[in-house]
């Protein structure tokens, strides 16, 4: 559904992104994480047809992002989602309706069960005088009042409190379960973690890891052993009536066994630890990445910073 193919966009000498590719299939989030700057927003706003690649290609639903169907067959949250103040939930919603031409039945059909779907109190209440957790909730909603196929969420859960963010997070997947395609990035790794079936790490412009969490695990994270006894062994420490020691390997985890028999004791229980994406995360987007953002003047590459487009229902 979504098929980003050598991706690169360059802002005046800088490389914001520097030629990512990724699919993303219908019932499937992905997730792209990545330190600040690192151009998840860039990759996002490419995606959403806001803004023209430098080089690439990025196609939604088979045709190309900035094409005029797919813009209304998609939906996009941005990572800040102002809205109008002093419009009530529901009239703002209708007003995005209309700017998509949706019949006015089906539109209140629609803005009524997201709204429900939701559950967005104070839905005649004047927007300025929510909540933020409520403000977000109805960009989540004008997201979807054109019904897309496609959602391009950025950020959607910065900066709330853990239950709204467990309910929007929960929808989301809600969303995916529904058949749409979801693209999103976060800066919680836990919340990635828990929702994406696939994520791409960004660094520097450059995907330098892409897989499910499992895979990326795999590939990049590490397996410890936290091996429990019933006596002290070299470089164990007390946990409660018993000792802990931390390896790395099966062979280490023997050794340690071998140490605590030697010594009178036995082990007690060992626990598997695997890598926290967040932990593989600090250590890749740590490393150096190949290629330099700098794009040199003579570079082909080099040409003038793109204006942003204009978006339906992007008020930035
Ligand atoms: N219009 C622009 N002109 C020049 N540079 C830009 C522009 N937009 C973004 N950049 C730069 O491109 C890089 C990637 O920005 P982008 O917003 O995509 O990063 P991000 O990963 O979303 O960051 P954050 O996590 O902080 O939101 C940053 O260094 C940013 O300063």
């Amino acid at each position: 559904m979504i098929r980003v193919e050598g991706l690169r966009k360059v802002y005046g000498d800088f490389a914001a992104v520097q030629g990512s590719s990724f699919a993303v299939e219908p019932g499937e989030i992905f997730g792209v994480v990545g330190p600040n700057g690192a151009g998840k927003t860039t990759t996002l706003k490419s995606v959403a047809g806001l803004l023209e690649p430098t080089d690439g290609t990025v196609r939604v639903a088979g045709r190309p992002a900035d094409d005029p169907g797919t813009r209304t067959a998609l939906g996009f949250l941005p990572e800040e989602s102002p809205l109008y103040e002093d419009m009530t939930a529901r009239s703002y919603l209708r007003f995005f309706a209309d700017l998509y031409d949706v019949p006015r039945d089906v539109a209140d059909g629609r803005i009524e069960s997201a709204l429900d779907d939701l559950e967005l109190d104070h839905r005649d209440r004047r927007l300025g005088d929510v909540s933020k957790g409520m403000k977000r909730k109805v960009a989540i909603a004008r997201s979807l009042v054109n019904d897309p196929d496609v959602l391009v969420y950025d950020e959607p859960a910065s900066g709330l409190d853990p239950l709204t963010t467990n309910y929007v997070l929960e929808f989301v997947r809600e969303l995916a379960g529904s058949g749409k395609t979801v693209l999103f990035s976060a800066h919680n790794l836990h919340h990635v973690e828990s929702i994406c079936d696939r994520v791409a790490i960004l660094n520097e412009g450059v995907i330098v890891a892409r897989g499910t969490v499992e895979s990326i695990r795999a590939e990049y994270g590490e397996t410890t052993y936290r091996v429990f006894t019933t006596v002290p062994v070299e470089g164990s420490g007390p946990d409660g009536d018993r000792h802990v020691v931390r390896v790395g390997s099966m062979d280490a985890v023997e050794s340690v066994r071998e140490r605590a028999a030697a010594a009178g004791g036995e082990v007690a229980d060992i626990r598997t630890l695997e890598s926290t994406l967040e932990e593989i995360f600090l250590d890749v987007a740590g490393r150096p990445t190949p290629g330099s953002r700098r794009v040199t003047p003579d570079s082909e590459a080099a040409r003038p910073v793109e204006a942003e487009r204009p978006a339906l229902g992007v008020e930035e």
